[in-house]
């Protein structure tokens, strides 16, 4: 009767479990076909290889500045990021995940140790980043432009003139259908939610398919659901055979459980490394069992974060052997063996500034151009239109390239263009609106203040206008290329002050002082002046007209040129010397920024 009875709940509970697992068989098959039915392979791109990614022994040491000494940040870390898997890199603030993402992309070379290998070969860097992207935590994108045109320009920049226009169109129509952002062809970048400016960031990488894909914290900023919208895209992008890796500061349950494999790191070390379900066993078979209704992954943060103690951090860490054991994977067993544009705000701005300071010098200096009795006036107006001609195009550089930079560098290091390709075009890109401001401002200023109507005047005066601006706008730049906003835009100005003690228009070229006469020489401001003194009084300029009833102690043009100690017949030397300036200011402004690129890294 017993045994009978044994048999008959032993049949009940085999029943219900036979039950349970049809459910979870036709749940499973189920989640597989829609996952099956969203996971779409770009046809038209080039088909890539798959790539283990995996690392071993890795420490990172960030020097902490001159005489300070250094830091370790990743202290001897492994792990193994397969193919096709979608990954979380969590861990509390500080926990070194951004470190490791930049390790692991390769976007930091210096102050790292031990391997990282691609399909079990060491990594090789350039072969790898060929391979790779990364997209990091804001933004970058062209906002002022459309979604199809920043579509468009990163096809031309990555796909080159091999790949016909039809034939990109047909892969950007591909992906933004992908990535849901069809309807937003026309919707201004600028404009788009969070969610879709993540996923624009996503589809402009996806251009070259990427088959490895870091993303430094992808749900940062986004609400619940643009969070589970993204980290669903990214998991069918990783069933299309990518590795992706993204840090993930503290995912909701839901969010957690969409991830494949989670790495969960502790000041520099691997305290976790396994699937998103494996955490509770693993928590409760180190003894540190995860409260019932309690986010298994807030609680693993806490106990990274040290809240339980110490001895918890180091008890996990021995446990996964710093990143070294498998067991906590999926399937562990399964696992290969190792054997990888401008802003036109700025543009409008640009243009109203030189019509309305060309307005108010005109009526400033009205007719002082002609004027025997106002030629120091119209010193002092040259000395002005020369500050104008520094100053703005100088600190709108100054201002706007330290942004400007960052972009670069995520463009740069993710194989956009070459600087030497983005320095080209940011010297040409900009020289018609200079052109244009310049040529603006000038017939406003000289037909107000009364200057020669002559065009050979005229032309000398404007081209020394356009070489005043390049040379600022280059200089402006190299100071971009060092410092920051703020600190450029102290050391800006600065520097721009012995330029204009040298120009020889407070103190004149004839009374510097012998030991400091190398300063004229160097400061562009010398030459500009000169130049523009000469396009105005020398070229034989006859007699100043005078009223009858006024002295005009300057009528002769020569007597003015005399009294400052300028010849007015240097245009070419003040054009020639203006060109050296413009081209050492760039040449060393390109060797500033290739530094800067690889100092950040
Ligand atoms: N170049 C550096 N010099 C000095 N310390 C650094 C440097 N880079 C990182 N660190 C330090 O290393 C630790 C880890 O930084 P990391 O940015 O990787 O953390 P994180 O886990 O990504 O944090 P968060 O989630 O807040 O972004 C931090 O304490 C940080 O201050």
């Amino acid at each position: 009767m017993e045994v009978a009875l044994h048999e008959a709940s032993n049949a009940v509970v085999t029943n219900g479990h036979k039950r349970e697992s049809d459910r979870e068989k036709v749940r499973y098959r189920t989640v597989q076909k829609q996952e099956t039915e969203l996971v779409q392979t770009f046809s038209r791109l080039p088909q890539k290889d798959p790539v283990d990614v995996a690392f071993e022994n890795v420490t990172y040491t960030a020097s902490l500045g001159f005489r300070k000494g250094k830091k370790e940040i990743l202290h001897g870390i492994h792990g193994r990021f397969p193919p096709g898997k979608l990954i979380a890199i969590m861990g509390p603030s500080g926990a070194g995940k951004s470190t490791l993402l930049d390790v692991l992309s390769g976007y930091r070379i210096s102050g790292i140790g031990g391997t990282v290998y691609a399909n079990g070969v060491e990594r090789n860097l350039n072969a790898f980043r060929r391979l790779s992207c990364y997209i990091t935590q804001d933004d970058r994108l062209q906002e002022l432009l459309t979604v199809w045109e920043n579509m468009m320009i990163v096809a031309d920049l990555k796909l080159g003139t091999r790949v016909p226009t039809r034939e990109k169109e047909a892969i950007i129509r591909e992906i933004l259908e992908t990535l849901g952002l069809e309807d937003t062809n026309n919707t201004l970048a600028g404009r788009l939610s969070g969610g879709q400016k993540k996923r624009l960031s996503i589809a402009l990488e996806l251009i070259d398919n990427p088959v490895v894909m870091f993303l430094d914290e992808p749900t940062t900023g986004l609400d619940s659901s643009s969070c589970s919208q993204c980290v669903r895209l990214l998991r069918e992008l990783a069933r299309q055979g990518r590795t992706i890796v993204c840090t993930i500061h503290q995912p909701s349950a839901s969010l957690f459980q969409l991830f494949d494999l989670v790495y969960v790191l502790s000041e520099g070390n691997c305290i976790y490394q396994g699937s998103a379900e494996n955490l509770i066993p693993f928590l409760d078979a180190v003894n540190l069992s995860c409260p019932q209704y309690h986010n298994p992954a807030d609680f693993v943060i806490e106990l990274a974060c040290g809240e339980y103690g110490i001895d918890k951090i180091e008890r996990m860490v021995k446990e996964t052997d710093n990143g070294r054991k498998h067991q906590w994977f999926d399937k562990p067993e399964f696992l290969p063996s190792l054997s990888k544009l401008k802003d036109v705000t700025l543009t409008y701005m640009r243009i109203i500034v030189n019509i309305s300071v060309g307005l108010l010098f005109g009526v400033l200096y009205w007719q002082a151009g002609n004027h025997g009795g106002k030629v120091l006036d119209n010193y002092n107006l040259i000395f002005s239109v020369l500050m104008h001609h520094m100053m703005s195009p100088m600190m709108l550089m100054i201002l706007t390239f330290p942004n400007e930079l960052s972009v670069l560098t995520k463009e740069h290091f993710n194989r956009w263009y070459s600087l030497k390709m983005y320095y080209a075009s940011l010297t040409v890109m900009d020289i018609p609106l200079s052109v244009f401001c310049c040529i603006l401002f000038s017939v406003i200023m000289y037909l107000m203040t009364g200057q020669p109507l002559e065009w050979n005047r005229f032309t000398m005066f404007t081209a020394l206008s356009l070489l005043t601006v390049f040379v600022a706008q280059s200089f402006g730049l190299m100071m971009g290329a060092v410092f920051n906003v703020v600190n450029g835009t102290f050391m800006g100005p600065c520097l721009s002050v012995p330029m204009m003690m040298f120009a020889g228009f407070g103190v004149t070229l004839r009374d510097l002082p012998i030991y400091l006469r190398w300063g004229s020489y160097i400061s562009y401001l010398r030459y500009g002046l000169e130049g523009m003194v000469g396009a105005i009084y020398g070229l034989d300029r006859p007699v100043l007209f005078c009223p009858e009833d006024d002295y005009c102690h300057y009528k002769y043009p020569e007597k003015i040129l005399a009294e400052i100690a300028m010849t007015g017949d240097q245009f070419w030397n003040d054009i020639i010397a203006l060109f050296i300036i413009l081209f050492f200011l760039r040449t060393l402004s390109f060797v500033l920024l290739r530094c800067k690129l690889l100092a950040v890294r």
